[in-house]
């Protein structure tokens, strides 16, 4: 990969890793959308099936396949939680980019969709529990972080600024 984004749920990894896309002429690969396409099943179904720590697996499996791929991928939400994910994003060279949300603001992008199994139960002052719970491990994998809190288009640009610097 030649860039990886991380970052809570709703803090926008896929949107913006479809602009950066675009932008950079790379190809892009969503990591939910992996393990839903090998596993032939939602990941609400995962979850209901497999428990999270079945999720978590394929997670990791799909992590290390596709790090050696080119192109921007964009994370699940729960990546940076694995010590072994945490091992492998910070083995890889390419830089790791945290798009950090504040908590009101996840809550509202994504309290409205229903397929996000560990959201779907919480309310706001659980998701932000559970954000900071894993705070530390978002800032451990980070090389960069991004203010998700603004438009796409500021965001992307910020970005755009650091890939061209470091390369
Ligand atoms: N910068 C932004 N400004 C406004 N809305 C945004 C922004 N980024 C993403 N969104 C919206 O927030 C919702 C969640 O975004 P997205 O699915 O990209 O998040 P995610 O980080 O990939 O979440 P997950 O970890 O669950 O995969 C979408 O409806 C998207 O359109
Ligand atoms: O933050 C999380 O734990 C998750 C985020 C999503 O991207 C999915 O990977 C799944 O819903 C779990
Ligand atoms: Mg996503």
């Amino acid at each position: 990969m030649d860039l990886i984004l991380i970052g809570f749920m709703g803090s926008g990894k896929t949107t913006i890793s479809q602009l950066l896309g675009e932008r950079l002429g790379l190809p892009v690969t969503d990591l939910d959308q992996v393990i839903v396409e090998t596993a032939e099943r939602s990941i609400a179904a995962i979850f209901a099936e497999q428990g999270e720590v079945g999720f978590r697996l394929l997670e990791t499996q799909a992590l290390a396949a596709q790090l050696d791929q080119p192109g921007i991928l964009a994370t699940g939400g729960g990546v940076p939680t694995q010590e072994q994910n945490r091992e492998l994003l910070q083995r890889h060279a390419a830089p790791v980019i945290l798009l950090e949300i504040a908590p009101e603001t996840a809550y509202e992008r994504v309290k409205a969709d229903k397929h996000r199994p560990i959201a779907k139960n919480l309310n706001l002052a659980e998701l932000a529990a559970l954000k900071a719970s894993r705070q530390a491990y978002y800032q451990s994998c980070a090389d960069l972080v991004v203010d998700a809190n603004q438009t796409p288009e500021t965001i992307v640009n910020e970005i755009i600024d650091y890939f061209q610097a470091i390369n």
